[in-house]
C-alpha cells in the first residue's frame, strides 16, 4: 500500500510540468549528440552487472581496489570491443563512478605529456599511453609541499658523462606523497623535480620516470613506493591508490626530462624556450577546468536524490487528507531550489570554462599568451568556488533528507566522501582565490597605465561609474531584470576589488599587505567569481533556448542563483552601499515567488539531468519513488543481518545478559 503511494506521488508531481523536460534534457546534457552519447552510455553500464556498485561501502579495502581493478579492466575491454570514440569512452568512464588510476592516466598523465613535451617526445610517449602499454600517473605534491609548488625537493641532477639525469629524494618530506593511482598501478609517472645542472638549481620541471617493470609490475631499483592508507569514509576515494615514492639515485636518459618550457642540451646547457614558464602548470589549469565541469555533475546528483526524496517524503499538517509533502515547506524550498539553481548555473559555466580553455590552447600554439593569467585565474577561481558549494551542498541535501540521508543507502554520504577532496586536490581552495585575488589587484593597479582587462575583468573599465551607480529597482519585478542584477555583481566585485586594493597601498611591502589581508583578498576573489557565474547563465539565456517553457524555467533559476547569493552575502551589498535594505527585502519576496514558481516543476528539472537510478546510486532518489519498501530491502542486505543471532552473541552478550539477571535477583 504504502508502496503504491509513494510510485503516485511523483507520477503526480510529473504531471504538473510547465516545460518541455526533452528539451531540456539536451539543454543539460550541452547538445543533441551529447545527450545521445550520454544516454547510451549509461544505459551501457547500467546494464552490466561487473560495474555493479552497491556494495563498495562493505568492501574490504583490498577487495574494493581489486574491484576496481577489474572494473576498470571490463571498461576499457568494452571501449576496444565497441570501438567507442574518445567522448565516449570517457562518458563510459563517467558513469562507471568509481575513481580510479585511469583517471589520473588519461586525466594528467596523457595531458602533461601532450602540454609539456616535445614533438619527438610526444610521438615516443603517447602511442604506449593511449594503448594503455604504460599506465602513468602526475606526481608532483610531496610530503613536505603540496600548495607550494616552488618548494619541491626533489632532485632531477643532469650527469653530462652519461647524458643522464639522477632522480633522488634527499629528504624524508621530499617523498612525494599523494599522487592517484601511484600506490599500486602506475608502471610510469610523470615526476615534477628540481632540475639541477653544473651545481645550480634552475627551478621546477617535468620527469618522465618509469616505476614499475612491464614484465612482472616489481618496483625498478632506487623506487620505493606503496600506497598511502584508508581515506575518509568507506568505499568512497578508497578505490584510489594513492601513493608514496621514493628515489634512490634514479638514472633517467636526459630525453625523458619534458622538454618544452625548457631544455638541457648535451653538454647541459639550460635553454628557456620563449613560451611562459608558467606552462610548466598548465595541467593544473586544465584539470581545474574538467573539475568545474565535474562539479555540476556531483551537484545535480545530490540535488537530484534530495529534490525526489523531499517530495516522497510526508510530514505534518494535511494536504488532501495527506500528511504534508515536505517538499511544500517553504524552508525546505529556500534550502533546496537554491543549489538546483547552483546545479544549473555551474554547469553553464562549466561549458563557457571548456571554451575558454580550448581558446587559449589555440592562442598557445599561436604563440599568443596573453590570454593565460586570465585563464589562470577563471580556473582557479572557477574551481575554488564550484567545488567548495558543492561539498557544502552535498551535505546540506543529506539534511534535506533527514534521518534516512545519513544511510549509505541514500547515496550522499558516498557521494560527500568522495567528492570532498575536491577543495583541496588540484589546488587549495583558500590558496587558489589568493591567485585570483592577486590577478584582480594587479588588474586593477594597471588600470591607469593604458593596460586594458580582458574578458571578465572588461567591467572594471567601466570602474568610475561601477563605484557610485545607484542599484536600479524600485519595484520586486525589477529583480528579475538580468542587466540589473549583472551590473549589481559588477559594482559590488569592483567596490571590494578598489577597497582592498586601497588598504593593500598602504602598506610598504605589498607581500605584507597580502598576508594581513588575506581574509579580505578571499572575499574580493569570491565576489568576482560570483559575477562571473551568474554573467555566465545570463548569457547562455541570451542564446536560442528553444522548447516550450525552457526559456522560463532557466530564467527563473538564473534569478534564484543571483538572488539567493545576495541573500547569503547582504553584509557585502549593503556594507559596499551597492543596495538599500528596503531593496534587500524586496529581493526576498521575490525569491519567495520564484520558489513557487519552480515548485511544481522541480521533479522535472531533475529528471532532466537524466540520472539512471544505477548512477544515482540511491534509494531516496529513485526515479519510481519507491522508497521504503527499498530500503527495507538495502537494510536486509546488509552481512549484519545474515544471521539472527548476530555473531559475538554467545562471546559477549550472553555474559552480560546474564550477568544483569543475577544482579537483578540480588
Ligand atoms: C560516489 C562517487 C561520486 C563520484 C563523483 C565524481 C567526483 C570526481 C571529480 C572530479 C574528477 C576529476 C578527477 C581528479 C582527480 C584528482 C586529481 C588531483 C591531482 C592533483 O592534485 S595534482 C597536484 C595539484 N597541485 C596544485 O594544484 C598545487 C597548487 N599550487 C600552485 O598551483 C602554485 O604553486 C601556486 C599558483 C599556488 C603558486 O605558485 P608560484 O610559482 O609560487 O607562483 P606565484 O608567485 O604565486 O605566481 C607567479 C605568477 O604565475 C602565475 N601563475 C600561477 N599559476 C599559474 C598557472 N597555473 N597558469 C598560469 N599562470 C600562473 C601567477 O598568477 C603569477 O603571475 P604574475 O607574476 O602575478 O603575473
Ligand atoms: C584525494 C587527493 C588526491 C590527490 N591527487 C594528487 C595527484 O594525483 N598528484 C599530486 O601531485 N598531488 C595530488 N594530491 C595533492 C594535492 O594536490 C594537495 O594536497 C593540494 O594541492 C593541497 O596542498 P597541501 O596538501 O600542501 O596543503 P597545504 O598547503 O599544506 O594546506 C594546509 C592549509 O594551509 C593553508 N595554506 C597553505 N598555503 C597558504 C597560503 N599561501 N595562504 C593562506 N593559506 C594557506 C590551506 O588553505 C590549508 O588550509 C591529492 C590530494 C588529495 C587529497
Amino acid at each position: 500500500m504504502e508502496a503504491e503511494a509513494a510510485v503516485d506521488y511523483l507520477v503526480d508531481e510529473r504531471s504538473k510540468a510547465q516545460f518541455d523536460i526533452d528539451a531540456m534534457k539536451i539543454i543539460w546534457a550541452g547538445g543533441k549528440h551529447e545527450f545521445e552519447v550520454s544516454d547510451r552510455m549509461a544505459r551501457l553500464v547500467a546494464s552490466d552487472p561487473v560495474f555493479r556498485k552497491d556494495n563498495r561501502a562493505i568492501l574490504d579495502r583490498k577487495e574494493l581496489f581489486k574491484n576496481t581493478l577489474r572494473k576498470a579492466a571490463h571498461a576499457w575491454k568494452r571501449i576496444i570491443e565497441l570501438r567507442l570514440s574518445e567522448q565516449e569512452a570517457s562518458k563510459l568512464r563517467f558513469f562507471v563512478d568509481e575513481p580510479a588510476y585511469t583517471d589520473l592516466h588519461w586525466g594528467m598523465f596523457i595531458p602533461v605529456i601532450k602540454g609539456q613535451g616535445t614533438e619527438e617526445q610526444r610521438k615516443k610517449w603517447l602511442p604506449m599511453a593511449y594503448r594503455m602499454q604504460i599506465i602513468g600517473c602526475y606526481a608532483q605534491t610531496e610530503l613536505g609541499h603540496g600548495s607550494n609548488v616552488q618548494g619541491l625537493e626533489t632532485t632531477a641532477t643532469f650527469d653530462p658523462e652519461l647524458d643522464e639525469f639522477v632522480i633522488h629524494s634527499p629528504t624524508l618530506t621530499s617523498s612525494k606523497w599523494w599522487p592517484g593511482g601511484l600506490g599500486r598501478a602506475s608502471t610510469h609517472a610523470v615526476v615534477f623535480a628540481r632540475l639541477i645542472t653544473d651545481g645550480k638549481d634552475h627551478g621546477i620541471n617535468g620527469f618522465i620516470v618509469q616505476l614499475r617493470s612491464l614484465d612482472d609490475h616489481l618496483p625498478l631499483p632506487g623506487i620505493i613506493i606503496g600506497d598511502i592508507g584508508m581515506k575518509f569514509g568507506n568505499g568512497a576515494y578508497n578505490t584510489m591508490d594513492n601513493g608514496f615514492l621514493r628515489f634512490d639515485h634514479v638514472r633517467i636518459p636526459r630525453d625523458q626530462m619534458l622538454m618544452r618550457v625548457k631544455q638541457v642540451t648535451r653538454e647541459g646547457k639550460v635553454v628557456q624556450s620563449d613560451v611562459p614558464w608558467q606552462l610548466l602548470y598548465g595541467t593544473m589549469v586544465y584539470v581545474r577546468q574538467t573539475i568545474v565541469a565535474d562539479a555540476s555533475c556531483a551537484l545535480s546528483r545530490a540535488v537530484c536524490i534530495a529534490t525526489r526524496y523531499s517530495a516522497v517524503r510526508r510530514q505534518f499538517g494535511s494536504q488532501n487528507g495527506h500528511e504534508t509533502q515536505v517538499i511544500d515547506y517553504r524552508t525546505q524550498q529556500s534550502r533546496l531550489f537554491p543549489l538546483l539553481a547552483s546545479a544549473y548555473a555551474f554547469r553553464f559555466v562549466g561549458e563557457w570554462l571548456k571554451w575558454l580553455y580550448m581558446d587559449v590552447t589555440q592562442r598557445l600554439q599561436a604563440r599568443d599568451f596573453s590570454t593565460l593569467p586570465e585563464a589562470h585565474a577563471c580556473t582557479a577561481g572557477l574551481k575554488s568556488l564550484t567545488t567548495s558549494v558543492t561539498a557544502d551542498a552535498i551535505e546540506e541535501c543529506r539534511k534535506l533528507c533527514g534521518g534516512h540521508g545519513y544511510l549509505c543507502s541514500s547515496g550522499l554520504p558516498e557521494l560527500f566522501a568522495v567528492y570532498v577532496p575536491a577543495c583541496t586536490y588540484e589546488g587549495d581552495n583558500i590558496v587558489l582565490l589568493l591567485q585570483v585575488a592577486r590577478f584582480l589587484m594587479k588588474t586593477v593597479s594597471q588600470l591607469g597605465s593604458g593596460e586594458r582587462p580582458v574578458g571578465t575583468t572588461t567591467y572594471l573599465l567601466r570602474l568610475e561609474h561601477l563605484l557610485q551607480c545607484p542599484c536600479d529597482v524600485q519595484g520586486a519585478e525589477d529583480w528579475l531584470k538580468p542587466d540589473v542584477v549583472v551590473q549589481l555583481f559588477e559594482a559590488r566585485s569592483a567596490r571590494m576589488t578598489v577597497a582592498c586594493a586601497k588598504s593593500l597601498s598602504k602598506f610598504s611591502k605589498p607581500e605584507d599587505g597580502f598576508m594581513d589581508l588575506s581574509a579580505d583578498l578571499v572575499s574580493v576573489a569570491t565576489a568576482h567569481c560570483q559575477l562571473i557565474v551568474v554573467s555566465k547563465f545570463v548569457e547562455k539565456l541570451q542564446q536560442d533556448i528553444p522548447g516550450e517553457g525552457v526559456k522560463q524555467q532557466l530564467e527563473a533559476l538564473c534569478s534564484i542563483y543571483a538572488l539567493s547569493l545576495l541573500k547569503k552575502h547582504l553584509g557585502d551589498f549593503l556594507s559596499t552601499s551597492c543596495i538599500t535594505s528596503k531593496q534587500a527585502s524586496l529581493a526576498n519576496d521575490v525569491l519567495r515567488s520564484l520558489y513557487s514558481q519552480v515548485r511544481p516543476n522541480a521533479i522535472a528539472l531533475v529528471d532532466a539531468f537524466n540520472y539512471t537510478d544505477h548512477f544515482l546510486g540511491s534509494v531516496l532518489g529513485r526515479y519510481d519513488g519507491n522508497v521504503y519498501p527499498k530500503l527495507y530491502e538495502e537494510a536486509l542486505k546488509d552481512p549484519l543481518n545474515e544471521s539472527v543471532v548476530p555473531d559475538g552473541y554467545h562471546e559477549y552478550l550472553q555474559p552480560v545478559l546474564k550477568q544483569r539477571l543475577r544482579t537483578a535477583r540480588l
